[in-house]
């Protein structure tokens, strides 16, 4: 009896472990000598509370009442730090090795298709490795290469925006005829599309069918594992419970779907790359030479400029040191990877720019003006330009000033990605936190909390004392919030929430401590890679592919939106919107959409995505508004 009851003990502890060991961190940690909100309850803490922070300015509040480092409380009450301050924030991202993701985050994103073995979620010297092999897909050049698609497909969307805003009225090309368009749906249609030609050269079609087996498969596995659950919860803590996942016979399908497609294309860039390599051997001169390494680093390799991501990958895979190529699998996984971090962010990003443009009309006319000022510039021939013509377009584009400001704001404001989560790996640190405060505003600087301590006694713990640095230990969770730093009144000034892209004629001063990828945001993650880069890979594909999609809707379509509709938004992964008075309608955007008025250049008459086609639209008669 005595041992029956000692094995059954040795068994609950053996699978409280992770949970006693849990407890026993929390109970070390340094965090708890920092100040931050009071938890609402003994299991969630504050993560309940967490969910709707995109809609009611949550850390913007507790930045104000605890400092721009503070301390919120998760699952059971553990310490999570929280910190806004510039000077952390580039030493937690920077040192991206010292600071990997935490295992619970890495779990569900590989259980949202990224796969275990992809770039998003491995860490360390398997990170670096990927990383380098991947590089040359993801270069400016080779990027700029792939650009003929994202033309073709903005300008496939921008068609079935037109034929519907017309069909909705008696007379086909009337200006004033509005339809309303839930452009959510149809640019995650449209950038599924991108991603799949771009990515790995497949044809999901999914702007004019929804019934492709892998846009299906992937959608099982994407939003079965995106959905919370306390179970979600319970999974990353105590990692025995991972093998009760939902298995179903649907998502074991769609997985073994997934990967039977994924071998074949692997398998078919291979050949054409075998194939290219033996006829380079025998007829060099016909092919022209290979590259170098660094040149295709730069530039892409030249024999596969406009070839999708997986092509180069394999490429670039086959050309490294045997001991430092990519498996079977990790090439497999970074298909379902481009997939989930490819898709939804920029459909996002897309949709949440629309929608800043449809509130903000003189920003829309604006950028319609730009963007039409270049398209009478690129017809002085008075013919469609050749497909060739679309990377100089593109380069154009890419300096239009006034869609520059846009894209950086609207990116700035709706950032797609809102959080990201570190742990630590090191035994102990110290993380320095800013030396000269950012600046406050006034509401900020009069507030004293109930310590009677001002908050512009920023850092300082809950004894009184000031601190320089952060003590960490090893395990400590850290929350960035991304879109939290990228709208601080301490960095973009008092307007800081609204979407003013002329702010970017003159950035604030104090936005420059942002350690970001991109003009000062987080959006894109980090640019101080000091140890191991974790930043977007894919940063300069989603800007030009944003940039592309908003030159061909915005120059011949009008969007607004009716202004009783409360949109608000919906963090799972990505940030998505919702109408607050709908939402057992789900995830939606809908905009009214019309044809853009005054217009008298030939882009209707000659889609730019499409290069010979029989003009199908007549122009409207107006004179250009320059
Ligand atoms: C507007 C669009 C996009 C946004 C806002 C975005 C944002 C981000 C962010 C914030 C991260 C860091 C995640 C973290 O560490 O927690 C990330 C990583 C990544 N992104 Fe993007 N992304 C976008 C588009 C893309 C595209 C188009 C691709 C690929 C085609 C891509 C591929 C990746 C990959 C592979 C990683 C992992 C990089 C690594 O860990 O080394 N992203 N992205």
């Amino acid at each position: 009896m005595y041992l029956f009851v000692f094995l059954v003990l040795l068994v609950a502890l053996a699978l409280l472990r992770d949970f006693l060991l849990l407890l026993f961190r929390q109970l070390c940690s340094p965090l708890r000598r920092l100040p931050g909100p009071p938890s609402p309850s003994f299991f969630m803490g504050n993560l309940e509370q967490m969910h709707d922070m995109e809609n009611n300015n949550l850390i913007a509040n507790w930045v104000n009442s605890y400092g721009t480092t503070f301390v919120y409380r998760g699952f059971i009450g553990g310490c999570r730090l929280m910190t806004t301050d510039p000077v952390a924030i580039a030493h937690i991202l920077g040192n991206a090795y010292h600071y990997p993701k935490p295992d619970f985050v890495r779990e569900s994103l590989a259980s949202m298709a990224a796969g275990h073995d992809g770039l998003l979620v491995v860490e360390g010297a398997d990170h670096r490795r990927q990383r380098k092999i991947l590089a040359p897909a993801f270069s400016a050049g080779h990027i700029k290469s792939l650009s003929p698609i994202f033309w073709d497909k903005a300008t496939e969307l921008r068609d079935i925006w037109l034929t519907e805003v017309d069909s909705a009225s008696f007379d086909p090309g009337r200006e004033n005829s509005i339809t309303r368009i839930d452009v959510l749906v149809w640019l995650g249609r449209a950038t599924l599309d991108v991603i799949g030609l771009a990515g790995f050269g497949y044809a999901f079609n999914a702007l004019t069918d929804d019934s492709n087996e892998l846009a299906r498969a992937f959608s099982v596995i994407f939003s079965t594992a995106r959905k919370f659950r306390v179970m979600t919860i319970l999974q990353a803590w105590f990692p025995f419970l991972r093998r009760f996942r939902r298995n179903n016979a649907a998502m074991a399908q769609a997985k073994a779907t997934m990967r039977r497609i994924g071998l074949e294309l692997i398998d078919e860039k291979r050949k054409a790359i075998q194939h290219e390599r033996d006829s380079y051997l025998h007829e060099p001169a016909k092919i022209g030479p290979l590259q170098d390494q660094s040149t295709a680093r730069s530039q892409g390799p030249k024999e596969l400029r406009g070839r999708d991501l997986l092509s180069v990958l394999i490429q670039s895979n086959l050309s490294s040191d045997a001991s430092q190529q990519m498996s079977e699998d990790e090439v497999l996984s970074q298909i379902s990877t481009f997939l989930a971090a490819g898709h939804e962010t920029t459909s996002s990003a897309l949709t949440w720019c629309l929608y800043a443009l449809a509130n903000n009309r003189p920003a829309q006319e604006k950028l319609r003006v730009e963007l039409r000022k270049l398209d009478a510039a690129d017809r002085t021939q008075q013919s469609p330009p050749p497909k060739s013509d679309h990377e100089d377009l593109t380069e154009r584009i890419a300096r239009c000033g006034y869609l520059d400001w846009v894209v950086r704001e609207s990116l700035r404001v709706h950032a797609p990605v809102t959080n990201t989560m570190r742990v630590c790996m090191r035994d102990e640190d110290e993380i320095p936190v800013q030396a000269v405060l950012p600046r406050k505003s006034n509401a900020q600087v009069d507030a004293i909390d109930d310590r009677g301590r001002t908050t512009m006694d920023q850092n300082v713990d809950i004894h009184g004392n000031r601190r320089s640095t952060i003590s960490v230990r090893k395990w400590d969770i850290i929350s960035v919030p991304i879109q939290a730093i990228n709208k601080s009144e301490a960095f973009w000034g008092e307007d800081a929430k609204l979407f003013r892209p002329e702010r970017w004629a003159s950035p604030p001063q104090e936005a420059r401590a942002i350690p970001g990828l991109y003009s000062n945001t987080l959006t894109f993650l980090n640019g101080n890679p000091l140890g191991g880069n974790r930043s977007c890979i894919g940063y300069k594909f989603a800007l030009i592919e944003i940039k592309i999609f908003l030159y061909v809707l915005v120059k011949d379509l009008d969007f607004s939106i009716d202004p009783t509709m409360v949109i608000e938004k919906k963090v799972n992964v990505v940030t998505r919107p919702f109408v607050k008075s709908e939402p057992h309608l789900g995830n939606q955007m809908p905009l009214n959409i019309s044809r853009a008025s005054s217009y008298s250049s030939a882009s209707v008459l000659y889609p730019l995505g499409r290069s010979s086609e029989t003009p199908t639209i007549s122009p409207p008669s107006f004179s250009l508004p320059v």
